[in-house]
């Protein structure tokens, strides 16, 4: 099995069919991962020694999933220098522009990469966690150029009737 070198964390059991698409591609590009629910408003403790423990655990990257009152990315980001990168979680209330914003504008020095709401921004988060790891993994990196190519090849030239 790959070593684990992302952490993908997020707030809640719910939030698991979003953050699943960014396991998905991990899985497909080979990317060692764990999955966790770490909440920074109902499991503190967790969440700072989850953070605590980042570096020397290995992790390279954290991918942080939150909805509503979307803290956990923030404080990830403010308990460890692994680079996080945010997904909002859609909600019913607010369609995930309160997780969107709770997440997106950080203070100055605790910088979060913050992604689309929703499924399509957990499946980048994926491939932002793969594209910074392929910095030093060339054969990580061949397989992103693989899996590029294909998504490119598979966009007709020509709109389709159904
Ligand atoms: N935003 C956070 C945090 C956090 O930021 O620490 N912990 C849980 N939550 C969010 O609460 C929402 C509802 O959770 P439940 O479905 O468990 O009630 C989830 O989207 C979760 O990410």
């Amino acid at each position: 099995m790959a070593d684990i070198r992302v952490g993908l964390i997020m707030g809640s059991q719910s939030d698991w069919p979003t953050m699943k698409e960014a396991a998905t591609i991990l899985d497909e590009l080979g990317v060692g991962y764990e999955a966790r629910i770490v909440s920074a408003h109902r499991t503190p403790d967790r969440l700072w020694d989850y953070g605590r423990r980042a570096v020397e655990r290995g992790l390279q990257v954290i991918i942080a999933g939150a909805g509503g009152a979307a803290h956990l990315p923030g404080m990830m980001a403010s308990k460890t220098r692994v680079p996080v990168i945010g997904v909002p979680i859609q909600t019913r209330a607010l369609s995930g522009v309160d997780s969107l914003y709770s997440i997106v504008q950080m203070p100055r020095g605790f910088p979060v990469a913050t992604m689309a709401i929703g499924a399509a921004g957990a499946a980048n988060a994926g491939l932002m966690a793969a594209q910074i790891l392929a910095l030093q993994d060339p054969v990580l990196a061949g397989r992103l150029d693989d899996w590029r190519a294909a998504l490119s090849a598979s966009i007709p030239e020509v709109p389709q009737d159904d």
